[in-house]
């Protein structure tokens, strides 16, 4: 490892920062890879999987403290029960790193943070935890299912009881594995500048690892890169990151020249470029979201990828703006919502959402839907999505705009692949879940706007 940085050092900070502080993981994530772009690659790699790793087994790396420990973890300072938790992730889910190396830069790095007199706590707790680490007691399934799911995956107990309502036990099992386990990174070719075919070969030049998708012949997973903003081929905007879910919506979307789209929650742009692209520069995507921050992610992807035909605005998606009143061919809501389809991505989203945040999100799904229906012209289409597997948010939100409005949902399937055909999508929607499809858990309805 790098003589000047410890890594563990940088790890501990940033546990405190997203778990103790309550801060977005994404952004201290990529904050930090930021700020130590200069470390080796494996450096990088040790600091981004224990960070994540600690983060999304929380519940899971308590538990097994807590069964080891006199003082559990939420009796101990916040320094030592981080501590603890990178150590435990090390033992039980890096074969790479000795156990003993794991529990020895534990104790340093507590000596370090000031705490010599827990030097022995840590070593006896990460001790005890090394020679049993095979004889862990987790709940019974039979008898605890919830808990069992819980601690396994670490997933609260709500979303775990919500889940099971909702869906049957191995389909539960089956999203949480998923998500724990795919970590790759899919991309969609941007066409305006290179064919497919050439992506991959740039890619594989610059030493990356290059999957195919299954779905369509534009995207690809790829691994094995070091910082994904400084490849060549990154910053000629040849690629956009993006999951293969969130490209359906603009398949779905099925623009045809000269139309004009108003997406109402753009940020940070995925279907807005997307659709933009397959405009190829004619009509118009007005792409909208509620803060300049948001709206400045929206610019820089657009003027990286060489986008002519897309304005970018900050606008609150609940407040009616007249001047749209029927003006669109397309409006596309891609609304904030309860993000649990990306719990693989967004390692702390699952910890931040309750159950009354996710009731008031459906509340706010609805305000939006009212107000941005009618942007829709008479004929036009209207596609809502989330990145989320709640029936509330999802089917239920689509019963409520039939409803509601003047819409008709429309069939899916003479836009998607033949593969993700189902009753559902012949009625006009589709829930993918992570496990039973080798995507982020999605939902997209496309409805139109009934012309009398
Ligand atoms: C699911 S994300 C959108 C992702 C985006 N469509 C894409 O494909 O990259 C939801 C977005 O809604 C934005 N948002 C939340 N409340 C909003 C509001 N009242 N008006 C406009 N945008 C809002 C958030 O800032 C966030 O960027």
């Amino acid at each position: 490892m790098s003589n000047s940085v410890n890594v563990r050092e940088v790890v501990l900070a940033m546990l405190i920062e997203i778990i103790e502080e309550d801060n977005y993981s994404h952004i201290v994530m990529n904050q930090t890879l930021k700020k130590y772009q200069y470390l080796e690659k494996k450096d990088r790699a040790f600091l981004q999987r224990l960070t994540e790793g600690c983060v999304e087994q929380r519940i899971h790396l308590d538990y097994i403290i807590d069964q080891f420990s006199k003082v559990k973890t939420t009796k101990m300072k916040p320094v030592i029960r981080n501590i603890l938790r990178m150590g435990v992730y090390q033992i039980k889910f890096m074969d790479g790193v000795p156990d003993s190396a794991a529990c020895n830069e534990a104790v340093k790095l507590a000596v370090k943070k000031g705490f010599h007199t827990l030097k022995g706590f840590v070593n006896g707790v990460l001790r005890n935890i090394i020679r049993n680490k095979d004889d862990i007691k987790y709940p019974d399934v039979d008898k605890e299912p919830v808990k069992y799911l819980s601690v396994w995956y670490s997933m609260p107990d709500w979303i775990i009881i919500k889940w099971l309502n909702e869906y049957d036990f191995n389909t539960v099992k089956s999203i949480l594995e998923y998500s724990l386990a795919n970590k790759a990174t899919s991309i969609r070719t941007n066409k305006l500048k290179i064919s497919p075919e050439q992506l991959e070969e740039r890619l594989i030049s610059e030493g990356v690892t290059v999957q195919k998708s299954e779905l369509f012949d534009y995207a690809f997973k790829i691994s094995g890169y070091n910082y994904l903003s400084h490849m060549n081929s990154f910053q000629e905007g040849l690629f956009q990151v993006q999951d293969e879910s969130s490209m359906l919506v603009s398949e779905i979307a099925n623009v045809r020249e000269n139309n004009i789209v108003i997406d109402v929650c753009a940020a940070p742009g995925g279907k807005s470029l997307h659709i933009a692209e397959k405009l190829k520069g004619t009509g118009k995507v007005i792409s909208r979201d509620l803060t300049e921050y948001k709206t400045e992610l929206i610019i820089e992807n657009r003027d990286r990828l060489g986008i002519t035909n897309m304005t970018v605005e900050v606008a609150d998606a609940t407040e009616l703006d007249k001047n749209c009143i029927e003006y669109a061919d397309l409006v596309i809501a891609d609304l904030p919502c309860s993000g649990l389809g990306v719990i693989g991505k967004k390692t702390d989203i699952k910890y931040k959402m309750t159950k009354e945040k996710q009731d008031e999100l459906v509340l706010m799904q609805r305000q939006i839907l009212k107000v941005v229906s009618q942007y829709v012209k008479k004929g036009g289409t209207l596609i809502y999505s989330t990145c989320t597997v709640n029936r509330d948010e999802n089917e239920e939100n689509v019963k409520w705009i039939l409803d509601e409005f003047d819409f008709s949902l429309d069939s899916l399937d003479s836009y998607i692949p033949s593969k993700l055909h189902s009753e559902t999508t012949k009625k006009g929607y589709i829930q993918l879940l992570p496990g039973e499809h080798d995507t982020d858990g999605f939902f997209i309805a496309r409805f139109v706007r009934n012309k009398e």
